[in-house]
C-alpha cells in the first residue's frame, strides 16, 4: 500500500501514534528510511490533518495523513472538509479493526466509513487482493480521499520493508482550455477571490478593467490591482453604482460589498470557470466558461475613463487610511498586517488567518508588480479558524526540499504566517514537534487582541448587544503567549509598536517563532467605522 502511495506521487506522510495503525507506521519509516518520503509524526491528528493539508497546498502534491481507530479518524474531518472545499489532495489512510468487530463493543471500533464525509472513501478489507490497484485508483480523483484500512493481528511486522523507487509520475498535465471570448463592452470589474490565479490579472489588463482581487487569489498585483477596493464599493460609492458587469473568478469570501454587487440585478456577471472548484456559485451568473479572453478587434472600453477613475480613487484611499492610522496613538491591526505584506519578497510565502487578519492584509497589501509580489495563501474554502498553525507550518515545510522533491513548487525565501490571538490559541497544539520533526523557518505573527474583534465589526457588535457581547463573542482569554510559547520552547518576540513590528520582521530568528503583536479590540468598531466612511 505504502509503495502504492510513492507510486502516485506522495513524498509527505503525516502519523499519529496508534497500535492499530502500526503496520502502515512501520512501513511509512521504511520509506523514509529510504529516503523516499518526508514522514512528521504529530500528537493530534486535527493537527496533523491540517498539517497535511498545508504540505498538500505548496508541494502541490498528495499528501498522507494516517492514524488509528475511533475518534482519531473522526479528528480528520475538519481537514478533510476543507481539503474537499479547496480541492486538495489529502489522503487520509485510517487503520480499522477486521469488519467482523464492527457493530460490536469491541475496543476502539466504530463505524468509520463516512466519518470523512466529503472523501471518496474505500473501505479495504485486511489481505484484500491488489491494495495497490486501489490506492492507484483512489489518487486519480481530485480532492480529499479516506483509506481505510482494516488490520488483522499480528500489528507488527517479521521484518523490515524495502520499498523500490517510485517511477516519477508524470504530474497531471491539464490541457489548456480554449478561451471563450468577451466583448470590451460596458464597465467592466474583474472581481478575484481566493484561488482565482494569474487569469483574473490577464484578463482586467486584456480588457483596461480595474481589478478587485483579494489577497489570497494570486491576482492581486500589476497596475490594474485596486488595493482598497472594498471601500470604493461601499455602500455611498458612486463609483460602485457604475458598475455594468463583472467578471468573477476564484472564491470570493471576504467581503459583504462584494457579495452585494455580484447580487445585483442590473449588473451582468460572467464566471471564469477554470477549474470547476466553486461551482455552482451562490449567485446568478449570465455567462461561464473555463477560460475567456478579449476580442483583440473590440474597439476601446465604452468607458475609456473607466480604469483610471478607479485606480485615481484608489491612490487617494491609499493616501487618507494611512493618514489615519498615523494619527492613531498605538499599533493598529491594520499597520500590522501592511508591515506584514511588505516584508516579504518575490519568493516569499505568507499564509493568512480567517478573520479580521485577512481582511486587513485586503485593505492593506498595497499591490506591487507581478514580479516583485510574494504568493499568498489562506484556508478558505470554509474560512476555519481551525488547524492555522499547523497548515502555515505545513505550507512552510511544503516549500522545503524534502525526500524526492524537484525543483521548488513556490518561492524559496521566508515564509510568514499572520494570524488572530484566538486563531492561534484553537491550534497552538500545532507548535507541539517531537525533538527530530522537521521544522521550517516560519514567523508567526500574533495579532493579539485578546479576542474575536470580527464580530465587533458585525452586527452582534452594536451597542445593544454590549452587555452579551463579551462573554458570547468577544471571548476574551487572557492567555500569555510568551508562557504559551515556552512551554512548546518556542522562540516568542512581543510588540507595541510598528517600529518593533518591523524590527522584528527583519529579523527572522530561523525556525518556528512568535511575533506577537498587542493590538486594542475596545477601539475596533469605531476605527472601523472610520475607515468604512472614507471617501475618495
Ligand atoms: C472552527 C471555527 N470555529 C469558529 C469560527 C467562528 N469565528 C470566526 S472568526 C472567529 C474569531 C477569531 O478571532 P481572532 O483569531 O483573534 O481574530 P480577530 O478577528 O480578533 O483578529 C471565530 C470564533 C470559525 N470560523 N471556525
Ligand atoms: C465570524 C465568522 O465569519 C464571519 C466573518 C465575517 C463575514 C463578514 O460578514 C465580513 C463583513 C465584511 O468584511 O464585509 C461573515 C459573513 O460572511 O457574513 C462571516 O460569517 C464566523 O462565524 O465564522
Ligand atoms: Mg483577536
Amino acid at each position: 500500500m505504502v509503495q502504492a502511495l510513492l507510486d502516485a506521487g506522495v513524498r509527505d506522510a503525516v502519523l499519529s501514534p496508534g497500535s492499530r495503525n502500526a503496520p502502515l507506521s512501520f512501513a511509512l519509516l521504511d520509506a523514509e528510511r529510504a529516503g523516499l518520503l518526508r514522514l512528521h509524526t504529530r500528537i493530534d491528528e486535527r493537527s496533523a490533518g491540517f498539517l497535511a493539508l498545508g504540505l498538500a497546498r505548496t508541494s502541490r502534491r498528495p499528501v498522507v495523513v494516517s492514524c488509528t481507530s475511533g475518534t482519531a479518524v473522526a479528528n480528520l474531518a475538519p481537514a478533510s472538509l476543507e481539503a474537499h472545499h479547496e480541492q486538495l489532495p489529502l489522503v487520509a489512510v485510517t487503520a480499522d479493526r477486521p469488519e467482523r468487530l464492527r457493530g460490536t463493543s469491541a475496543n476502539q471500533t466504530t463505524e468509520q466509513l463516512g466519518l470523512l464525509p466529503r472523501s471518496t472513501t474505500h473501505d479495504l478489507a485486511f489481505g484484500a487482493a491488489d491494495p495497490a490497484g486501489v490506492v492507484a485508483e483512489l489518487l486519480r480523483v481530485t480532492g480529499p480521499v479516506h483509506l481505510n484500512v482494516q488490520f488483522d493481528d499480528p500489528l507488527t511486522p517479521p521484518d523490515r520493508w524495502v520499498p523500490r523507487a517510485p517511477a516519477s509520475p508524470e504530474l497531471p498535465v491539464v490541457p489548456a482550455d480554449e478561451p471563450a471570448v468577451l466583448a470590451r463592452g460596458p464597465r467592466t470589474v474583474v472581481v478575484a477571490g481566493d484561488g482565482a490565479g494569474d487569469a483574473a490579472r490577464e484578463l482586467a489588463e486584456q480588457g483596461g478593467w480595474p481589478l478587485l482581487a483579494e489577497p489570497s487569489s494570486g491576482a492581486r498585483c500589476g497596475p490594474h490591482a485596486i488595493g482598497p477596493y472594498r471601500l470604493l464599493l461601499g455602500a455611498a460609492e458612486r463609483l460602485a453604482a457604475e458598475v455594468e458587469r463583472v467578471v468573477v473568478v476564484g472564491h470570493p469570501t471576504l467581503s459583504r460589498p462584494v457579495t452585494r454587487l455580484l447580487a445585483r440585478a442590473d449588473v451582468e456577471v460572467v464566471d471564469l470557470v477554470g477549474d470547476g472548484r466553486w461551482q455552482p456559485r451562490p449567485f446568478a451568473v449570465d455567462a461561464a466558461a473555463p477560460a475567456w479572453t478579449v476580442a483583440p478587434e473590440q474597439a476601446a472600453p465604452a468607458d475609456a475613463d473607466w480604469l483610471r477613475r478607479w485606480q485615481e480613487a484608489g491612490r487617494s484611499l491609499d493616501a487618507q487610511v494611512a493618514a489615519l492610522l498615523a494619527a492613531e496613538p498605538e499599533l493598529t491591526p491594520y499597520e500590522v498586517a501592511g508591515a506584514v505584506s511588505r516584508a516579504l519578497g518575490r519568493d516569499g510565502l505568507l499564509f493568512v488567518g480567517p478573520s479580521s487578519p485577512v481582511r486587513d492584509l485586503d485593505l492593506m497589501m498595497v499591490p506591487r508588480s507581478a514580479a516583485s509580489t510574494p504568493t499568498v495563501v489562506a484556508n478558505r474554502g470554509l474560512a476555519g479558524i481551525d488547524g492555522v498553525v499547523s497548515s502555515a507550518i505545513g505550507v512552510a515545510l511544503g516549500r522545503s526540499a524534502g525526500a524526492g522533491r524537484e525543483a521548488e513548487a513556490v518561492g524559496t525565501q521566508r515564509t510568514v504566517a499572520l494570524l488572530g490571538d484566538v486563531t492561534f490559541l484553537h491550534d497552538s497544539g500545532g507548535l507541539v514537534l517531537g525533538p527530530v520533526e522537521a521544522r521550517p523557518d516560519l514567523t508567526l505573527v500574533v495579532v493579539n487582541d485578546d479576542g474575536g474583534s470580527i464580530f465587533s465589526m458585525l452586527e452582534q457588535g452594536a451597542p445593544e448587544h454590549a452587555e452579551e457581547f463579551e462573554r458570547l463573542f468577544g471571548t476574551p482569554h487572557g492567555v500569555d503567549l510568551a508562557s504559551l510559547c515556552a512551554a512548546t520552547r518556542t522562540p516568542h518576540w512581543r510588540v507595541e509598536s510598528l517600529a518593533e513590528l518591523e524590527h522584528a520582521l527583519a529579523q527572522p530568528a530561523g525556525g518556528i517563532e512568535v511575533v506577537e503583536a498587542r493590538v486594542r479590540r475596545d477601539t475596533r468598531r469605531e476605527m472601523d467605522e472610520r475607515v468604512r466612511n472614507l471617501r475618495p
